[in-house]
């Protein structure tokens, strides 16, 4: 075929395709022409070549057959989709079609253990779909929601490697703009009609059987619509991947911990602030030894659960292998001889597996007698443990070993082709075959032996290679020795190459039997390797019992080590931590433990001290303290009682954050919205700093109203940390507020001299110390000397003083700032409204008293209240300007 043909070929295939690259195969190449051949060449730094024909030239760049894997990987970890057509052979020659479109999200050869989602995200009647696939281990999961922001929390959560949004999020451009800010991976377009709830729902009863929809209780249409795309898609990337979702499952998103994308990043669970995994939550904890079980704690991390019978299963493991140290380094030592069963069934169903992919199957179905024996031990036998390694169909997985070791040989080459790959005794065909093939090459091993004899030619040997097959090489100085069937094939420097019509049979011969070797072996492996995928499920789940006791042995491990408790967990109820530690940053400080009590009667907690104190690390070790305990871990504290939250949630006050063009303030206010909007009675709040990002008076008074409404109409637990001192006057008020600060002693009153206690007591701090911290960081003297002017100044002639009555919530907002000269004020206590100062005041001051009297915190929207409290801080500052 001509040039011109080939590359008409391929681009009509890639007409076929809506892969952004195809990968088309020429023989023992995989060739990429045209625009794609410049591409790879570029991304790949393959090389480029010219082919010509017909006066035209076509840029062409290949990888070898075998060769093919590394750089699909490449390029579809940079997010690319790329199409492979395989060449077979016709009766007339050959012909090409494309087999396996891989994308990110269905790559099977990723060498990345962590978790590979492929997303559907499907927006139907007001309702979204979510549907997660790892087709590497194959997980499937499905989940319904009608709030585009816990869309967006579950799609965090589960960090997909490629997304496919249906068509009317394919449409929406807010929602796309909101899932590409939870996701940096590839958003994919896919066919329309997939995602048709109709066609969906029969795709995935073509996968699970008819009542798969019932089993798993999905009766929404969004749901049905994202999982039977998932489906669909998996479908269309390979023969025999999506053989590897074996079962769906769906969830609730009511099940786990509600952990908005902010928050996890903000409690730096599996990466910190920076992006890095060290120094995370999950690093810190992480003492698996295989990559399962690594993969299985994130997700408990990540998704903490709200149940308390399955927190307490998990910490009654926890707690048994935290107690029996020995126990627990036998059960970690089996599992280190486990391998990643979850993807090697996935590899065995892909057909990608190879025999030292089986073997490891092998190897790792042994561990699980090994483990039941382990879990036996006596410190371990009432746990929940013995139960969980028994869940897998423990016969099944014997027989299954035992096939597996029936068969393989126990060194098998790399390839599947060529032979060497069963046992004796596996097949009498095969044996027939080897053993005829042994008659030959011992035949053949003999023969130089037997030559020599023969001949009296002492430099004689007997060999093999490519070109010239069987030989029988002789020295120069004997080759008159030689008898006369020897024909010479081969004259070298200091020998001769001979042949023999005998030599040339066994050759042929060995030919045969080999060829014929590889092609049974080739089949038996097939075979052998569907008969294993046919038990992908079986696989699946003793891969996920190893993961789950190795996770477990991790969360022990480290309690063991760092000397964590294990947390009485009730529900609902309070937070009792008796010396609770920052799990991650005791690790690198002398850290002092700190008390915290969170509960009916005081269940928001103003934190004061001075920057640096710890008032951060304080509130993140309450809300890490909670996380870890609903994963089912012990925690850093001597005593801890952690009553079953719902949801946390967290702003920090990331004063440097700048998202998508909105400014940094915008994002604060936000972040602190959707808490309002989000947070229940029973959720855990932590607000370090609110209204930082914008001048004082407004920052104070959404502060203040942000308290109030959290406190009035929330009434959740909640940690705030503030520097504006004005706001610890509401525990006089607001009955469930109370004042906390974070020590410092050698306090003189002058700035100078402190010494961080670290120790968190009752009380508000008396002030703050920036202009010390400033001075600590090296703020050139003159300034900080400067500054110190400036703050006394200050505090003598313009304190801001808050001293307003809050409300109960059922009552007006009567709080009332001295902002000195520029502000309002309004006699808060004066009950019929009169008020002695009336008549000095400017019509506008007036007016925004009026307004503020009138407005129901308990009626109005936390987003309406921010935004009358800035209006109203507008007017007063126009007032200002004019006088
Ligand atoms: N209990 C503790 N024991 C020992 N070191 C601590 C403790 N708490 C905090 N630290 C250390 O103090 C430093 C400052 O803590 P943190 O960031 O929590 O202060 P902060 O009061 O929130 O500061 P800012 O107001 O400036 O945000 C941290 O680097 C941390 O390592």
């Amino acid at each position: 075929m001509t040039a011109d043909g080939i590359v008409g070929e391929f681009l009509a295939l890639k007409g076929e395709t809506d892969a952004d690259l195809l990968a088309m195969q020429c023989g023992d190449f995989y060739e990429f022409f045209a625009e794609d051949a410049e591409f790879v060449g570029d991304e790949l730094d393959l090389k480029v070549s010219e082919k010509s024909s017909h006066g035209s030239t076509y840029p062409m760049a290949g990888v070898p057959v075998d060769d093919l894997t590394p750089y699909l990987k490449a390029l579809v970890e940079r997010g690319y989709r790329v199409a492979v057509a395989d060449q077979y052979e016709t009766a007339d020659g050959h012909a090409r079609e494309i087999t396996r479109v891989v994308t990110p999200g269905t790559l099977l050869e990723t060498t990345d253990p962590t978790a590979q989602f492929l997303a559907t995200v499907v927006s139907v009647d007001g309702r979204y779909g979510l549907a997660l696939a790892d087709v590497t281990t194959g997980e499937f999961l499905v989940t319904t929601t009608d709030s585009a922001t816990e869309m967006g929390s579950e799609l965090h959560r589960f960090d997909p490697v490629e997304v496919l949004p249906g068509p009317t999020v394919r449409d929406d451009d807010d929602l796309l703009a909101r899932i590409r800010e939870r996701t940096d991976a590839p958003v994919t377009g896919y066919d329309d009609a997939a995602f048709a709830p109709g066609r969906a729902k029969r795709r995935l009863q073509d996968q699970f059987g008819d009542g798969v929809l019932d089993s798993v209780g999905l009766d929404d249409r969004a749901g049905v619509a994202a999982a039977g795309a998932v489906v669909a898609y998996v479908a269309e990337t390979g023969v025999g991947v999506l053989d590897a979702l074996t079962r769906l499952g769906a969830y609730d998103t009511g099940d786990h911990l509600d952990l908005d994308a902010t928050t996890q990043r903000n409690l730096e669970l599996t990466e910190t602030m920076h992006g890095e995994r060290e120094g995370s939550l999950l690093a810190t904890v992480d003492h698996t030894v295989t990559s399962a079980g690594r993969r299985r704690l994130r997700e408990w991390l990540i998704r903490p659960r709200r149940d308390r019978d399955v927190i307490d299963r998990r910490l009654d493991s926890v707690a048994a292998l935290t107690d029996a140290a020995l126990a627990r380094d036998r059960v970690r030592e089996v599992l280190g001889d486990a391998y990643d069963l979850e993807r090697l069934a996935a590899r065995a169903t892909g057909g990608s597996a190879d025999a030292s992919d089986l073997l490891a199957v092998r190897d790792t179905l042994d561990t699980l007698p090994a483990l039941a024996e382990a879990v036996a031990d006596s410190r371990l036998a009432d746990s929940p443990l013995p139960d969980i390694v028994d869940r897998p169909d423990r016969e099944a997985a014997a027989s299954l070993r035992a096939e597996l070791d029936a068969a393989l040989a126990e060194d098998p080459p790399g390839t599947v082709t060529e032979g060497g790959l069963f046992r004796r005794g596996y097949d009498d065909e095969l044996d027939d075959l080897i053993d005829r093939y042994e008659e030959v090459t011992e035949w053949l091993e003999g023969l130089a032996d037997r030559e020599k004899a023969r001949t009296g030619i002492t430099h004689l040997q007997v060999d093999r290679n490519k070109t010239d097959g069987y030989y029988v090489q002789v020295g120069n100085s004997e080759t008159d020795a030689v008898p006369d069937e020897y024909r010479e094939i081969k004259t070298l420097k200091n020998s001769r190459r001979y042949t023999t019509d005998e030599l040339e049979e066994r050759e042929r011969e060995v030919l045969r039997l080999e060829e014929s070797r590889g092609d049974l072996e080739y089949d038996l492996f097939c075979d052998l390797r569907d008969r294993v995928a046919v038990h992908a499920e079986l696989l699946q789940d003793v891969g996920r019992t190893l993961a789950t006791v190795d996770a477990l042995a991790s969360l022990a491990t480290h309690a063991a080590s760092e000397d964590w408790t294990r947390p009485a967990v009730v529900e609902p109820g309070p937070l009792v931590v008796e010396a609770g530690r920052h799990p991650v940053v005791e690790r690198t400080t002398d850290f002092v433990p700190n008390d915290l009590e969170l509960d009916d009667d005081r269940g928001f907690l103003l934190v004061t001290g001075p920057n640096m104190s710890g008032k951060s690390t304080y509130m993140r070790q309450a809300a890490l303290i909670v996380l870890l305990a609903q994963a089912g871990s012990f925690v850093p504290a001597r005593s801890a009682t952690v009553g079953v939250v719902d949801g946390i949630y967290t702003r920090v006050g990331a004063l440097d954050e700048l998202a998508g063009g909105r400014s940094t303030f915008m994002v604060e206010m936000q972040e602190l919205s959707n808490i309002l909007h989000s947070a229940t009675e029973e959720s855990l709040v932590v607000l370090d700093e609110v209204g930082r990002g914008t001048a004082t008076y407004d920052g104070i008074s959404i502060a203040w109203a942000a308290t109030e409404y959290i406190h009035n109409e929330v009434g959740c637990k909640c940690l705030f940390a503030t520097h504006y001192h004005e706001l610890t006057t509401l525990a006089d008020h607001l009955p469930r507020v109370e004042n906390v600060h974070v020590a410092v002693a050698g306090d003189d009153g002058t700035d100078e001299d402190i010494t961080f206690l670290r120790t968190v007591e009752d009380g508000p701090t008396d002030r703050s110390y920036g202009v010390h911290v400033a001075d600590l960081a090296g703020v050139p003297e003159p300034v900080v000397d400067r500054s110190r002017d400036v703050l006394n100044r200050l505090r003598e002639d313009r304190a801001i003083e808050a001293r307003g009555a809050a409300t109960d919530g059922s009552e007006t907002t009567q709080a009332v700032f001295d902002l000195g000269s520029g502000g309002f004020r309004d006699d808060g206590d004066d009950a019929n409204g009169d008020d002695a100062n009336g008549d000095d005041r400017d019509p506008a001051t007036e007016s925004v008293l009026a307004e503020l009297r009138e407005t129901n915190v308990a009626e109005t929207s936390p987003v309406d209240l921010l935004t009358r409290v800035r209006e109203w801080q507008e007017r007063l500052d126009g007032t200002e300007a004019e006088e």
